[in-house]
Order: structure tokens, then C-alpha cells, then sequence
């Protein structure tokens, strides 16, 4: 439970806003105007479900319209209040400014416990709610278009889909009205996982940064690093997964709602998940020590504590106990100002909610244009490239024998040379680029300002300089 004297979601963003924008020589005012949420729309609807009507409450914040369309996800979950979607939309205009896609930030959000209906009825819900959304054009592919959050996925997306396109027939373009959509409705590869990805290749670029490294006191790679990972859902799942089969991390901890699984040598990821899908808890699961209080374990002894639930779950009450050298921060706002204040000053090294869950929104812009140009990435492409590697290989082939040397290449070296890009690939390279270079840019201003201590203010610093640029640019 957060102390009582914790500042909101919402006014924890702020702080952390103003404690950048104090560094900046801003024009007068325009401070203010990035800072404030442009708009908060509430709607409430009812929908028949068993015999009675349901009313529902929803919002969808757009913070920011410097650019358009505004992006960013719709959560499910009873916490939903204007105040937490206007934080998150915050979030997502600096998100999207920090690693260059150009959108605008919104958020949107249903009070609703999704376990307690079935598939028919969520169906139903998440139709009016966006039935309700649409007629506002606050699902619009040139003005406003969500994605997954924290309680849908890409089911919830392909009815939103669905739902425009039944209500805008002729709009060519209207399946890029939303993003994070199964790929048969639209969606593209690599989005489902892709938060999670983003997350990975977060960590990939911190590593890389012996002066970030030295400020935390890690040394080495990523290989046997003890990870303890809050939340085991989409982003979570995928990012605990890519660590600890790809990169060699262990992942010592792992926190769920109902309690919490430690192992010292390393947890089963896809085991805990298939554990969690079959039961619907940790409870029980047999490899693992299970404590009963889960955000105890935020306190847990490891390297890198990664966050990938809720806001607020790092705060007053539990900071000076955070024994973690290294927060990535996968879920948005898990750190509160006050606690952000506290672990600076223990040392402790912060991946900004803004970079390091990023992953999530670049890939959705790459489907956002996908949809845009009716095309798959690499359908034009592929074939030829093949063709041009083909002709390399020959050549060498033949070079090899004509000249009498005997060369051979391994099989191994001509199955990917001659593999063209398809969308995964990509999707993949388009997202490793992008995190590559926020993560530099971010970097330059931590490491080349005095004034700079952390790497949240380089991310703000590096953010709001290109949406005052926008708003300088186009004017008010
Ligand atoms: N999905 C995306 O693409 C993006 C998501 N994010 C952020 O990442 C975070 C997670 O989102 P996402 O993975 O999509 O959401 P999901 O709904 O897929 O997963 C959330 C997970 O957190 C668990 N959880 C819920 N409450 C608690 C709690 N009190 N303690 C511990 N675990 C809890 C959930 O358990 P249970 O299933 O039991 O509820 C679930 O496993 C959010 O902050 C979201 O805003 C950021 C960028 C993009
Ligand atoms: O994919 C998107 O458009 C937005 C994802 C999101 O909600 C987030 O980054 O917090």
C-alpha cells in the first residue's frame, strides 16, 4: 500500500516533468502546455448481460495532439480513474516523442474485472465501449488510434477493429484503427511479444554502456544475472522468456497477485507460465519456494528487478528496502516520484518506464503503416534480395572451384545469407534500431550534463525538446 503523502499517478508524472523541465530554457508557457491533458472524455453506457443492465465507466485521455493520430493503449481493470488514464496518456506522448514515432499520446481505460465475464459478454462490453469511442472519432486511424494495455490483448482489438469497420464501411484505411491485432485481422508479426522484446533490447543497450554499468555496479553480461520480474502477462512473460533463454539471465523471482515464486537457481519461465494458464495462479506450482505476500519480494536480493504489472508498486513505503543495483521499468509509473527520489539518491540506476516499455508502440506504429500502405512488409522485397544473395553464393562457389582452392561454405552461413527479410525480421530490426537510438541519445545527456544525474530526466530532457520542437514548428 503506498503511504498516504504519495503523490497520484498523475501528479507523479507531473513532478517528474517538472524536475526535467527546470534544466530547460522552455519559451514562457509552453511549459505548461506539453505538462497539461488536452482533453478526457468519460462515457457511460449500459450493456444487457443476464438478465439486468450493466453500466460500465470508461475514459479515453488524449494528452497531447502536437502530433496526429494520438496513440496508445485501452486497459481493462477495476483501478481505472481519470486520473491514472491521464498519467498514462502523459506518458505516452513522451514515450512516442522519445523514440520518434510520430504520435501524439492518449490512454484509455474500462472499469471492469475481466475474469468475472465471459468471451461473449467482454465481446459485447468492449463493442459498445468502443461503439461509444468511434462515433467521437476517439478510434479514428488519423486521429486516434488504441492498442492493447494491461487487461486486453488482441482479441479486444480485432472486435475494435471490427466495430469500426461496421460502422465506417467505406473507410479504406479504417483497419488501422487500432493496433495489436491478431494477424489475420491486420495485425502484423511481432507485436504480440513485442513490449517484451522491447524490454530485452533495453537491458541489451544498458549493457552496453559501461558508464551506466559502473554507475550501477554491474559488471559483465547478462548471462547469469538474477532477475525478479512482477507480473507474469504479456510483457512480463515475454520479457522473463527472452532473458532467461536467449540472454542466459535467471530469473530468481517471480511475482504474480496472488503471491510470489523464488528459486535461487533460475525459475522455468514457459513452465510457470503454462502453470498459470492451466490454474490461474502460482499457487501450488511445484518447483519453487511460494511466498504468499508477492510485493515482499520486490525487496528480494537479485540484479535487475523488473517491474511489469502496475503503477505504484515501488514507493515511500518500500524504496530504502529495494536491494536491486537496476529497475527496469517494463510496466508504466511502477516507481512514484517519491520513491524515484530515494533510490537516485541510494544509487540505485533507473530504464525509464518511457524507454524501456517502448517496444510495445514502436511496433504498433509499424503495423499502424502496414495498414496504411495494404501492404506486408517485405512482400516486394524478399524474393529479390534472395535472388541477389543467390547470385553472390554462386559466384563464390564457382570462383572457389575455378580457382582450385576447394572452399565451401557452411550450411549453416548459406541458409540465413540467402534467407530474405520477411515482416518478423524486420519488425525486429525496425524495433532493435529504434531502442538502439533512444537509448544513445538518453545517454549522451546522462553522461554529458553535470546537471543531469539520471537517466528519467535525460529520457524527459530528450523527449519534451522534440515536442516543444513540434509545437514551435507548427505553431499554436
Ligand atoms: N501490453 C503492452 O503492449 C504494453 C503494456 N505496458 C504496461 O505493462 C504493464 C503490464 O501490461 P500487460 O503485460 O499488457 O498486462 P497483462 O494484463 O497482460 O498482465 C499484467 C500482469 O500483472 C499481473 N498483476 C496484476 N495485479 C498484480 C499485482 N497486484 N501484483 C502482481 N502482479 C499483478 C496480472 O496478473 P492477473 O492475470 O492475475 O491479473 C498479469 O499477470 C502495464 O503497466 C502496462 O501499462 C506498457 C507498454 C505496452
Ligand atoms: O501500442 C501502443 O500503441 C501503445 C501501447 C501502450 O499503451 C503503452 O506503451 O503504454
Amino acid at each position: 500500500m503506498n503511504p498516504a503523502n504519495e503523490p497520484s499517478f498523475r501528479d507523479s508524472v507531473d513532478m517528474m516533468f517538472n524536475h526535467a523541465v527546470a534544466l530547460m530554457d522552455l519559451p514562457p508557457g509552453l511549459e505548461e502546455k506539453i505538462r497539461v491533458c488536452n482533453a478526457t472524455y468519460t462515457v457511460r453506457f449500459g450493456v444487457r448481460l443476464r438478465g439486468r443492465i450493466h453500466t460500465f465507466t470508461g475514459y479515453r485521455s488524449v494528452h497531447s495532439e502536437h502530433m496526429e493520430p494520438v496513440k496508445g493503449g485501452i486497459r481493462y481493470a477495476m483501478a481505472v480513474n481519470q486520473n491514472e488514464v491521464e498519467a498514462l496518456a502523459a506518458l505516452m506522448t513522451y514515450k512516442c516523442a522519445l523514440v520518434d514515432v510520430p504520435f501524439g499520446g492518449s490512454k484509455g481505460g474500462l472499469c471492469i474485472d475481466p475474469r468475472e465475464y465471459e468471451e461473449h459478454e467482454l465481446e459485447l462490453i468492449t463493442r459498445r465501449f468502443a461503439y461509444e469511442l468511434i462515433k467521437r472519432d476517439m478510434i479514428n486511424p488519423a486521429q486516434n488510434v488504441p492498442a492493447p494495455d494491461m487487461g486486453t490483448g488482441e482479441r479486444e482489438m480485432a472486435w475494435i477493429a471490427d466495430q469500426y469497420k461496421r460502422m465506417n464501411t467505406t473507410d479504406i484505411n479504417g483497419v488501422a484503427c487500432v493496433t495489436g491485432k491478431p494477424i489475420n485481422a491486420g495485425g502484423i508479426q511481432g507485436r504480440t511479444e513485442a513490449t517484451g522484446r522491447g524490454v530485452q533490447y533495453a537491458l541489451h543497450a544498458f549493457f552496453r554502456d559501461s558508464e551506466g554499468m559502473e554507475v550501477a555496479g554491474l559488471t559483465g553480461g547478462l548471462e547469469g544475472k538474477r532477475v525478479t520480474i512482477q507480473g507474469l502477462g504479456n510483457v512480463g512473460y515475454h520479457a522473463a522468456k527472452f532473458l532467461s533463454e536467449e540472454d542466459g539471465c535467471k530469473i530468481t523471482t517471480i511475482i504474480e497477485r496472488d503471491g510470489a515464486l523464488h528459486h535461487d537457481d533460475g525459475l522455468d519461465v514457459e513452465s510457470v507460465h503454462q502453470w498459470i494458464v492451466k490454474h490461474g495462479t502460482i499457487t501450488g506450482y511445484p518447483d519453487a519456494r511460494c511466498e504468499p505476500e508477492g510485493a515482499k519480494m520486490l525487496e528480494a536480493e537479485c540484479d535487475i528487478l523488473i517491474p511489469a504489472a502496475l503503477e505504484g508498486v515501488i514507493n515511500m513505503g518500500n524504496a530504502e528496502r529495494i536491494k536491486a543495483p537496476l529497475i527496469v521499468e517494463a510496466a508504466n509509473g511502477p516507481v512514484t516520484a517519491g520513491a524515484d527520489e530515494i533510490l537516485r539518491k541510494k544509487g540505485v540506476v533507473i530504464v525509464p518506464d518511457m524507454f524501456a516499455n517502448a517496444g510495445g508502440v514502436t511496433v504498433s506504429y509499424f503495423e499502424w503503416v502496414k495498414n496504411l500502405s495494404h501492404i506486408r512488409f517485405g512482400r516486394m522485397q524478399r524474393r529479390a534480395e534472395e535472388s541477389r544473395h543467390q547470385l553472390i553464393v554462386d559466384e563464390l562457389e564457382r570462383l572457389s572451384e575455378d580457382s582450385g582452392v576447394g572452399w565451401t561454405l557452411s550450411p549453416n552461413f548459406k541458409e540465413k545469407y540467402l534467407r530474405g527479410a520477411g515482416e518478423l525480421e524486420l519488425v525486429r530490426s525496425g524495433l532493435y534500431d529504434t531502442m538502439t537510438a533512444a537509448y544513445d541519445a538518453m545517454a549522451r545527456v546522462w553522461h554529458g550534463r553535470n546537471d543531469v544525474n539520471d537517466l528519467r530526466t535525460a529520457a524527459y530532457l530528450v523527449s519534451i525538446e522534440k515536442v516543444a520542437a513540434s509545437y514551435r514548428a507548427k505553431g499554436l
